[in-house]
């Protein structure tokens, strides 16, 4: 058997196909959205991430506001532009890229974001409405990957998800968005104090895997038919690696790949993030 392939690169511009229309309507209503990015440093993969969403942002009618930062910039220069945006009117949303160099501390820099231009869903405020079952922006790769399932037809509702990572913006949310009634998935999330994770995954109809560790998931550890989405990102110099080996893709029934899966979906959530708070805006003003 060969895994079919969730495809995340062709739903994410379906997706960006239906922003478009609404960015659309929108602009009839005389509201251009625009969402911020902060970038501090140079790290390359940093440097491409954020270059691609401003692309997706050209694509769909949303304004590009860059900021970037040297990777020396103190504490104070960076709270002073995360300060900037927030106050921006042309800024509807904005995210800073994580993680950030040096000793500047990522959670005290989400901390910063106004909540209600949170883009990320990561602001605390953001996150404890998810834990209280409230509205409000859902991070980008939780929301992507629960989107891909849902729009392949995969069974969330009753289904034993085994999420392997427990990181604060995939493996931690992912487990709160798929335990919500909407999704009313069971969920174990495996991590490194984990005995035996082979034990847990074998037992999964879905594997969600997002520890950032090349090959981690091989296909011993994948029950016949279980659907498995890798979302490990490990740059070599044979390109783009991801935590599923290569092999699952002969056990499971379906397999959201590294490139081409999860990758274009948190782009794709993130700018419905952006036109989510638009459309929210325009209409408190109306
Ligand atoms: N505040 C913040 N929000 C984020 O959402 C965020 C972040 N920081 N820091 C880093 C991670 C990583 N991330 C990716 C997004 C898209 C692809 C993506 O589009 N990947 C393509 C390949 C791109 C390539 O070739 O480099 C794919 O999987 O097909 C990958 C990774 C967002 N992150």
């Amino acid at each position: 058997m060969t895994a079919q392939i969730l495809d995340g690169k062709a739903l994410a511009a379906t997706i960006k196909a239906e922003l478009k229309e609404r960015v659309a309507a929108l602009a009839a209503r005389g509201i251009v959205p625009g969402l911020g990015t902060v970038l501090v440093g140079d790290d390359p993969g940093s440097h491409s991430y954020v270059a691609g969403k401003h692309r997706d942002c050209a694509q769909v009618g949303i304004a590009s506001l860059e900021v970037n930062l040297p990777a020396s910039a103190s504490a104070a220069e960076l709270q002073a532009e995360i300060e900037r945006l927030n106050a921006d009117p042309a800024c509807t949303g904005f995210i800073v890229q994580l993680p950030l160099p040096g000793s500047l501390d990522d959670n005290w820099a989400l901390g910063l974001v106004d909540p209600g231009k949170d883009a990320d869903g990561l602001h605390p405020a953001n996150l404890g409405r998810l834990v209280l079952s409230e509205p409000g922006p859902l991070p980008c790769t939780p929301r992507g990957i629960v989107e891909l399932l849902r729009r392949n037809g995969v069974e969330l509702a009753g289904a034993e998800v085994c999420v392997v990572g427990r990181g604060t913006t995939v493996g931690r949310p992912l487990g709160l968005l798929l335990t919500r009634k909407s999704e009313n998935a069971t969920v174990t999330l495996c991590h490194t104090g984990t005995v035996d994770v082979a034990a847990h995954t074998r037992r999964a109809d879905i594997v969600i895997a997002a520890a950032g560790r090349p090959g981690l998931v091989t296909a011993d550890m994948v029950k016949p038919g279980a659907v498995c989405v890798d979302v490990g990102i490990t740059r070599t110099e044979k390109g783009l690696v991801g935590d599923l080996d290569p092999s699952v893709h002969e056990v499971a029934s379906w397999v959201a790949p590294v490139p081409g899966g999860v990758g274009p979906m948190t782009r794709a959530m993130l700018l419905s993030n952006v036109v989510d708070r638009a459309e929210r805006l325009a209409d408190a003003a109306a």
